[in-house]
């Protein structure tokens, strides 16, 4: 199928779905979207980022994850859902409008490639990447554990068995040297939100310590305004603070290495929902999630074009 038109923005879909789809959006929507091969994941699949751009060069950025924890489907259905929203509110929408004249977006769907294959073929509820090491029994690093700031602290976990397991090294794996390596090379993100699922919280670092950062009341504030932006459509209650105090101690996050490397404005999401059905989220709310998350997504977008 060459259009996306009879893509189904209201399922969930595999992984060759979803890379077969990137291939039509691109190739629909080419004079706003580009796809970059940012790397390789250590099965050998490509990583995949979505670039968004109304022209200029190195333009002010903003990068958005989903996916980095393959269990977490919600969240590749909503950067798919969201991608689409983009291309179909330019030109519409005045403050998204705004945004891509003055900033790119960089979007990267499926961070964790073998843990989200893994999760259709043999486990669905694998959160981590699917590294091996000679002499080690256990499989996968979690790819939230293994950035550079803050890491081999609490809340991260040395035993290659642990669902928390940080890896040998920061960056040991390929997932995370990927977009590593892409932003610093980029050099011009000003904003970072990372994707998860689920507890309905936006939070911010740090999440290695318990201190503030020192724009803490900056973000505090857009968080609140992002929280009650994606209430707005749905009557969704999310919680919103530093990780540290909101949710818990968690050490070699990406959110904490994107600000110690300058990127003042980053955040984490928990999506839908805070229990009822977890990772398993229904694709009934598919759409419904998307909507809200657009509205708490434009709002940080905003901040960062204004700020
Ligand atoms: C349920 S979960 N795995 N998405 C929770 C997720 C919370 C978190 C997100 C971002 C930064 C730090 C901590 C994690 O432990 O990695
Ligand atoms: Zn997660």
């Amino acid at each position: 199928e060459r259009s996306t038109s009879s893509f189904s923005y209201s399922s969930y879909h595999t992984l060759e779905e979803i890379y077969s789809w990137i291939d039509n959006f691109v190739t629909e929507y080419s004079d706003i979207v580009s796809k970059i091969r940012i790397g390789h994941s250590f099965e050998n699949r490509s990583i995949l980022v979505l670039k968004f751009s109304t022209g200029g060069s190195q333009r002010r950025a903003i990068w958005i994850d989903t996916g980095i924890h393959s269990r977490e489907w919600i969240t590749h259905a909503t950067g798919i859902w969201t991608a689409k929203k983009i291309v179909s509110e330019y030109g519409k929408d005045s403050t998204l409008t705004n945004i891509l004249n003055a900033m790119d977006i960089f979007m990267e769907i499926v961070t964790n490639p073998d843990g989200f294959a893994f999760t259709h073929s043999m486990n669905r509820l694998w959160r981590k990447n699917k590294s091996t090491r000679p002499g080690v029994f256990c499989i996968g690093v979690d790819l939230n554990r293994n950035w550079k700031s803050g890491f081999g602290g609490n809340g991260s976990n040395d035993n290659p068995c642990s669902e928390t397991y940080r890896g040998p090294s920061p960056q040991s794996e390929p997932e995370v040297a990927a977009i590593v390596d892409f932003i610093t090379a980029h050099g011009n993100i000003k904003a970072l939100i990372s994707i998860h699922s689920y507890s309905q919280m936006i939070m911010y670092p740090y999440g290695h310590s318990l201190e503030p950062v020192p724009n803490q009341k900056e973000l505090y504030n857009l968080a609140k305004d992002a929280v009650q932006a994606l209430y707005e459509v749905h009557g969704i209650e999310y919680i919103y603070g530093s990780i540290s105090t909101t949710l818990y101690v968690a050490s070699g996050i990406t959110v904490d290495w994107a600000y110690d490397s300058g990127i003042k404005y980053s955040f984490t999401f928990e999506l839908r929902d805070t229990g009822s059905y977890g990772f398993l989220l229904p694709a009934s709310q598919i759409v419904p999630t998307a909507q809200e998350t657009w509205l708490a997504l434009r709002a940080i977008m905003e901040h960062t074009l204004n700020h």
